[in-house]
This record gives C-alpha cells, structure tokens and sequence, in this order.
C-alpha cells in the first residue's frame, strides 16, 4: 500500500470540493498516461455530494471516463434504489460522459446471472488485467462497517476468484446485489472512503484504529499498490485518536 491517509474536514461542505478535485486530479493523471479514466462509484449519500462537486467544476470533461459500480443492487433502474439510477438522473446525464463509458449491471437478470454479465464487462474492459485494475474506487461505510455489499460474517468477505460476487441475503434491502470483491477492491490504483456524521464516529474508530475480533469489511480495504484515502467530517472523527490530516480550505489531495 502506498500509506493511508486520514483526511478530516469540519463539515462535508469542505469535505465535497476535495472530493471533486481527488476525482479530477486522478483523471487527469490517469488520460495523460493511460487515455481513460477508470472509476468505481457507490451508492448511499456519495451520490448526491459527488454529482454536485463535480457538477459544480467548470471545465470537467468526461469524455474519457469509464464508470461501473462498486456494488449495485439488482432493480430496474427506475426504482428508487437503483444506484446507477440515481446517478444517471444527477450526473450522467448532465456530463458528456458516453453511454459506452457507463458499466452497467443487467437488472432483468437472475442475480447469479447478472453477477456473470456484468463480470463479463468488467472483464471486456480491463482485458489485460487478472482483477480489473481501476484508476479510482469510491466507497462509502455502512454503521455496521460494511462497504460496497461486503457485510460483517458474510461468507463473501473470503472470496478470491471471482471479480463479481451475488448476494441474495444482503442484511441491508433490498437484498438481491452484485458486489466487487476484495481482490477487485484492493488491487485499485486509489481507493476513496467517504464517510461522514455522527453516527459512523465508533465503527470509524474500530476500522482505523482495530478492534478485538474480526475486522470490518472496511477495514479489509487495503489496496496492494495503491493509494488510500479516507476523506471524513469532524463528526464521523469524533473518537479518533489517531493522527490525521486536517488540510486548509481549498488545499488538494
Ligand atoms: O448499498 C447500499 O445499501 C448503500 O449504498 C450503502 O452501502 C452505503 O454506501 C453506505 O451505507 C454508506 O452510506 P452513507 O455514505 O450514506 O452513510
């Protein structure tokens, strides 16, 4: 791992411009070496902040993004809890992003069978790669310290074959998911947890600082090479006792 950062901010208003320039600046260096920006999104309260942080960026330019979905849940894509969903009506349809950049799942699908279809995707678009090496993976943390459909005890958290795993029996609904598994998670040139509130402020302590017993699936999130952020609100930092950043207004990551 190229070393984690904790980067705390007092409120998401200054947490989301940071976000924004991560994002931006991982782009940039990803099209001027490779041509293509890879970017696994999240669901949860990432999706309204990241859509306006972006948004807000004069000159964002995504012509060159390929976006897939860290984890997604297996509704049509007009329902409610549909993640690619939301995005589409917040931020795909506001970017020149192309439909052809967008990884989608297959939601009429069986959830095995849109695990297999959307693994073929990924593997479609990352053809050099044992696990798909993305540019940047987003994260949220669940208060139970899940991330992406990685639930505490699940028997997914041992996975290290597949690329996309199913999940029929998600403790949190809807129940039928896909998910990227650790391996996808952990071999990501930059992994980005946002997290924020009070009510994250105990897990966090446990994820960042450990705990008796088995790890959090968040704290599992360790990528081999790459880069690790966790960008959080005072909030959320309330019971840290580690050293963290706490960079100046307008400063970049
Ligand atoms: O699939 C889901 O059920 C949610 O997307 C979930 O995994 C979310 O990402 C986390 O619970 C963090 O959400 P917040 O950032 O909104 O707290």
């Amino acid at each position: 791992m190229a070393g984690r950062r904790v980067v705390v901010f007092p409120s998401s208003a200054e947490l989301g411009p940071a976000l924004a320039h991560l994002v931006t600046s991982r782009a940039e260096k990803a099209i001027a070496s490779r041509g293509r920006f890879t970017v696994g999104l999240s669901g949860g309260s990432l999706v309204s902040m990241l859509s306006k942080e972006l948004l807000a960026m004069s000159d964002l330019d995504c012509s060159k993004w390929v976006a897939g979905f860290c984890d997604e849940r297996v509704v049509s894509f007009d329902d409610p809890d549909s993640t690619y969903g939301l995005y589409k009506n917040q931020f795909f349809s506001k970017v020149n992003i192309p439909d052809s950049g967008i990884l989608v799942i297959d939601p009429s699908l069986p959830v095995n069978d849109c695990a297999e279809d959307y693994t073929c995707k990924l593997k479609k678009t990352f053809p050099d790669d044992e696990f798909p090496v993305f540019d940047l993976l987003l994260l949220g943390m669940g208060p139970d310290g899940h991330t992406c459909s990685l639930f505490p005890d699940h028997p997914l958290l041992e996975e290290t074959k597949k690329i996309v795993a199913p999940i029929s029996d998600s403790p949190k609904p809807p129940p039928q998911r896909v998910t990227m598994t650790f391996p996808v998670v952990n071999s990501a040139r930059c992994v980005a947890f946002v997290s924020t509130g009070g009510s994250k402020a105990t897990v966090l302590k446990e994820v960042l600082e450990g705990r008796e017993g088995p790890a959090f699936p968040a704290a599992r999130v360790v990528p081999t090479n790459g880069e690790l952020f966790w960008l959080v609100d005072d909030p959320a930092a309330a019971s840290l006792t580690i050293q963290v950043e706490r960079p100046s207004s307008g400063a970049k990551l």
